[in-house]
């Protein structure tokens, strides 16, 4: 159904437009303010507060007074919480899809998809509240007791991306409040508002005053670096790029900081002579262009087997030239505008890169003119396999293919980046599978789809694209320390 302009004025009319500091909507210190811009026009959808640096500190204040009180509320208490803000989110799923499609362009269909994404980490982790546990144990010499206990970390900042507005959000957040942690959140320049109404939604869910506390702001490095340097924050998680996150992890060292990095991708996707076509066709249109290439599992490098390449990159290319580029609220839409024209120009400078170095765009291969900052899909072939584009994140809708003759070559051509997020391979062959699932450097491996984003999986990546694990029962640990109690022999007193 086609969305009325006067419905876009009344959702924005509701959202938030002040930072959340210790349970009160606020202004910034000095009465700056930061524009969102709708990236389907460039112009201004929202004006709202800019966290100035004391504003950053009143956050962190209100988190750690905050902290203590928060980490003794009963596990079910917490878990009572998450679970009405996962019925207030599905409640309000048509509020937060658009709103994520006006403020970062993707298709409405997909935004709603996000918002379902988005909430089940408050559902999962309401389940995983009750389950954190520890272990009772007597010394293998009988001289002592040892007791593990988990206890939360403490005030946590969180730093989120502007790609998925909503669920990099909740896969930070619904861990933190599962073991009792308290937050600070700064949310994407490029897309604060989904954060502002998520906090308001949380906040009439029954979340106390100073547990999430959020500071949009045009100044992120001004306004964070401090906060990692203060003594009172226990953790940083950080869900961007590899360049950034290098340099917060760094930032991080002074006072040691536990860290959780979720940072960029380049996925390769590979195709066997023995894989379905026509599966792997649809696997690789969802790996590309979900969330129109702007995601870090995008697939980023189609290496496909040579008996088979001509083969896939027709059918592929078929489809991709038949993908409707239009604004998110539009029906027809499949693809949206990139988020921004930084984004788009370095999108193009790819394709260019790799036309210049031998490459054939079969379809695409180029902006689209008109306000907004679409880009037409793209298949390019014959991309010589040190072309730039294959070393790059593309974070767009351009599919590079390339050739590999055999499956040492192909493991080989995979491995050879410096990240290692997720692959996907399409084969018939299970025992293949489970030897890529065994030799390629990722964190995550998708065989025989082109998905692996699922809240009940620890998500994250190996080498430069992160440390940590989001989701899954291994989420919650990043939120939770270990503390081991020694306790003397009860029986030493026993006549
Ligand atoms: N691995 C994952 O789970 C995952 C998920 C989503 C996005 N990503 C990655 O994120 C990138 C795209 O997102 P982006 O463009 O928002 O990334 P980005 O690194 O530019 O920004 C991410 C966040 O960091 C903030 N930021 C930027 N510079 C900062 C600084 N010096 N100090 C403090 N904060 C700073 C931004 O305002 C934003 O909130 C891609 O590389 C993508 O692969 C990774
Ligand atoms: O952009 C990266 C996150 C994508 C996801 O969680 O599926």
């Amino acid at each position: 159904m086609k969305i009325s302009v006067e419905r876009e004025r009344e959702l924005l009319a509701v959202v938030p437009t002040d930072l959340l500091i210790n349970g009160e909507w606020r202004s910034a210190s000095d009465g700056g303010s930061l524009d969102v811009n709708d990236p389907s026009t460039g112009e201004v959808l929202l004006s709202i507060a800019s966290a100035t640096p004391e504003d950053g500190q009143d956050a962190l204040a209100a988190a750690d007074a905050a902290q203590r009180g928060w980490s003794r509320t009963a596990p079910r208490e917490r878990a009572e919480i998450l679970r009405r803000g996962f019925e207030a989110v599905t409640a309000r799923a048509a509020d937060f899809a658009l709103l994520m499609t006006l403020e970062m362009g993707k298709p409405l269909a997909e935004a709603r998809g996000e918002v379902a994404y988005g909430a089940e980490f408050l559902r999962w982790f309401s389940e995983e509240t009750a389950r954190i546990s520890g272990r009772y144990a007597q010394s293998p010499d009988g001289s002592s007791r040892l007791i593990v206990m988990k206890r939360p970390v403490g005030p946590c900042l969180f730093i989120t991306p502007w790609n998925f507005p909503l669920a990099m959000a909740t896969r930070k957040i619904a861990p933190a409040i599962a073991a009792g942690c308290t937050m600070v959140l700064k949310p994407a320049t490029l897309t604060p508002l989904t954060a502002l109404l998520f906090a308001q939604v949380m906040q009439e869910a029954g979340l106390p005053a100073g547990v999430l506390n959020v500071i949009p702001t045009r100044k992120a490095a001004a306004v964070t670096g401090p906060l990692i340097k203060d003594s009172r924050l226990r953790k940083l998680s950080f869900t961007g790029s590899t360049e950034v996150g290098r340099r917060l992890i760094a930032d991080a060292a002074d006072q040691v900081l536990r860290v959780s990095m979720e940072l960029g991708g380049n996925a390769p996707f590979l195709i066997f002579e023995d894989a379905d076509i026509d599966r792997a066709v649809e696997g690789a249109l969802v790996a590309k262009l979900r969330n129109g290439g702007e995601a870090c599992t995008a697939a980023n490098r189609f290496l496909v087997h040579e008996s088979v390449a001509e083969q896939f990159s027709e059918k592929f290319a078929q489809r991709v030239g038949t993908m409707t580029v239009a604004r998110g609220t539009e029906p027809e839409s499949k693809v949206g505008p990139l988020v921004d024209e930084h984004t788009r120009s370095k999108v193009h400078e790819l394709v260019e890169s790799a036309l210049a170095e031998g490459a054939t765009a079969v379809v695409g291969g180029h902006a689209i003119d008109g306000p907004g900052y679409y880009y037409a899909p793209t298949v390019l072939t014959n991309v010589p396999a040190n072309a730039r584009i294959l070393s790059e994140e593309i974070f767009g809708p351009v599919a590079p293919i390339t050739t590999f003759v055999d499956e040492a070559e192909a493991i080989r051509l995979a491995n050879a980046t410096e990240y290692g997020l997720v692959a996907y391979a399409f084969t018939r062959d299970l025992n293949r599978g489970l030897r890529l699932a065994e030799e390629l450097e990722v964190g995550m491996f998708g065989l025989n789809t082109g998905m692996v984003s699922n809240p009940a999986a620890p998500f994250g990546g190996v080498k430069q694209s992160g440390l940590g694990r989001e989701g899954g029962f291994e989420g919650i640990d990043e939120y939770l320390e270990t503390r081991y109690v020694g306790i003397a022999d009860p029986f030493t007193d026993v006549v």
